[in-house]
């Protein structure tokens, strides 16, 4: 007797219609495999991204940025008058989702071919699916179920006006007083968009520095600029208790603790993942102590059929992160040979002014691994563009591979590197490129930038340290005597 194959009733099932589930859907369904993307409300699909996060966030950094700089014009002379209208910056916000809410909405993927069920997904067996009363089977599926903003718990909290990113932008009205708490991205993106909109921001964090995963020389770049803008930081400190809906009792690591008056609070203090009601363990889908799906380098679980992307995976939370995962699935998904998550190009970028850009290893990686390198910075002072735009105060730092012998051709790749200036994100591709590319520095040296692109900032930290042999000096008297 032949056994009976499994029937399925889809290719893919993907829990999560975020940056991870909509990507992972959309390509499947172009190459007409059959999906079946699942998401908890219409009003969800599009994820944290669209609906919580990136969108609504860089939204908002933008209007403040035409305030701050319609303000900061005054120097010239433009007298400009009034408080910035905060449920007019709101509508903007919500008018943006509206444009990619367009495209990621579930009549839309339907129409794309996609099947949509919105509800409350359960696993019933090892590649089953229950939702809406009905089951369905999966040849492979994906939880992409995000992440939730970490809460607060401590004395008092019930009392206050606590937003978090899930709710903030219902705001309507400027808060005159804002704690902030945690200087994460996601805490100081928010925090100088208000400041800048005209609120009193108050920054109580847990660490010694800023965004944690940045240079100590890069973080206080930022921190002497937001501090320049009229925020006010408490490092190395927490909230202890709310004494009142108004009044927290701030615990610094060192010292007295002490009441801080604020109108309403901003909880940025990380992201946690949850699998609650999906019944990950009838599907055979481990979890470790700490309720973090249990994956392998491949994103598997300990179901080879049900894989993990996004923020759910529990790594680094980005939307670009969930990119990543998903070109991973589906590179492994279609491939006999498997390829294995690795970050060492990864980048990031943090939205603030001046902003923060991050790519590749870092010192502390690189000492872990044992790479020999070398720590190449420069500050924008003497670049003729930030010079005429105002932002001498910028840097650049670069690792750069180190040779152990000198062998004329060998390569000098970019191993990582980090960038504060205005517009850093994008300043700093062309670099992400020679990095994930494994180009040697030369390329850079060679190019002839237009001037003054900000960009030649990035020849001028290889210029700066290019080292010309006395071989190389020698022969090159020589042949100029010649
Ligand atoms: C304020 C803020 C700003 C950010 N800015 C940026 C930025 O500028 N750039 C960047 O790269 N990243 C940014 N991020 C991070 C980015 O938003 C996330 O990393 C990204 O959204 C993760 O995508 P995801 O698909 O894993 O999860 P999500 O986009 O959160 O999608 C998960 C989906 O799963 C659904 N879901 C959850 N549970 C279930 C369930 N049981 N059943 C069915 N569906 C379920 C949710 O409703 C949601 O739609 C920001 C985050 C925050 C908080
Ligand atoms: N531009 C971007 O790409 C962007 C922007 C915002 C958020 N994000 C993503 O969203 C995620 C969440 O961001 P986030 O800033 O909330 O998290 P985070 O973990 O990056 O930073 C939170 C900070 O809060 C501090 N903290 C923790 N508990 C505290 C407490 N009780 N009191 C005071 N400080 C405390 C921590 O030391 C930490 O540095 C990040 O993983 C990030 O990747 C990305």
């Amino acid at each position: 007797m032949t056994e009976e194959k499994p029937t399925y009733d889809f290719d893919l099932i993907v829990l999560g219609a975020g940056s991870a589930g909509l990507g992972l859907s959309l390509f499947m369904v172009r190459i007409k495999q059959r999906v079946l993307l699942i998401d908890k409300t219409p009003e969800d699909v599009g994820g944290d991204c669209l609906n919580y996060g990136c969108v609504p966030s860089k939204a908002l950094i933008h209007a403040s940025r035409q305030v701050h700089q319609a303000r900061e014009a005054a120097c010239f002379g433009l007298q400009v008058s009034g408080e910035a209208d905060m449920a007019k910056v709101m509508d903007y916000v919500r008018e943006r989702q509206d444009v990619i809410r367009h495209h990621e909405n579930p009549e839309y993927l339907r129409g794309l071919g996609i099947t949509v069920e919105i509800g409350e997904p359960t696993f019933v067996g090892d590649h089953d699916v229950q939702i809406n009363d009905k089951t369905y089977r999966g040849r492979k599926i994906v939880v992409a179920t995000g992440s939730r903003p970490r809460q607060l718990k401590v004395p008092g909290a019930e009392q206050v006006r606590l937003y978090d990113n899930q709710h903030v932008w219902d705001l309507r009205e400027l808060p005159r007083r804002l704690l902030v708490v945690g200087g994460g991205p996601n805490g100081m993106e928010l925090a100088q968009a208000m400041q800048r909109l005209g609120a009193q921001v108050t920054v109580v964090h847990r660490g010694a520095a800023l965004l944690e995963k940045e240079d100590p020389s890069i973080n206080a770049v930022l921190l002497e600029r937001l501090r320049g803008e009229g925020i006010t930081f408490h490092l190395e400190s927490e909230v202890a208790s709310f004494s009142s809906a108004t009044q927290a009792q701030i615990k610094p690591r060192q010292g007295e603790a002490f009441a801080l008056d604020f109108d309403i609070g901003y909880v940025a203090i990380g992201r946690e993942v949850s699998f609650e009601g999906l019944q990950l363990e009838k599907a055979g889908v481990e979890v470790d102590e700490k309720g973090h799906i249990k994956l392998d380098e491949h994103l598997q679980t300990t179901n080879p059929d049900i894989f993990v992307a996004g923020d759910a995976a529990n790594s680094l939370k980005f939307s670009h992160g969930a990119e990543l995962h998903m070109r991973l699935l589906l590179f492994n998904f279609f491939s006999p040979l498997k390829k294995k998550l690795s970050y060492d190009h990864f980048s990031w970028v943090t939205f603030t002014d001046p902003e923060v850009a991050h790519f590749g290893l870092d010192a502390a990686e690189l000492d872990k691994r044992g790479s020999a390198y070398e720590r190449w910075e420069t500050d924008f002072a003497d670049d003729d563009r930030a010079v005429v735009d105002s932002y001498r105060y910028g840097r650049l730092l670069l690792f750069i591979e180190k040779n152990a012998l000198p062998i004329p051709g060998q390569k000098r790749r970019i191993l990582g590197g980090q960038m504060v200036a205005p517009g850093a994100g994008e300043l700093i591709q062309e670099l992400i490129l020679a990095n994930t590319s494994g180009l040697d520095i030369s390329e850079i040296f060679d190019k002839v930038y237009p001037y003054p692109v900000a960009a030649r900032i990035n020849q001028k930290l290889i210029v700066e340290h290019r080292e010309v042999s006395p071989l190389l000096q020698k022969a090159l008297d020589v042949a100029y005597k010649l």
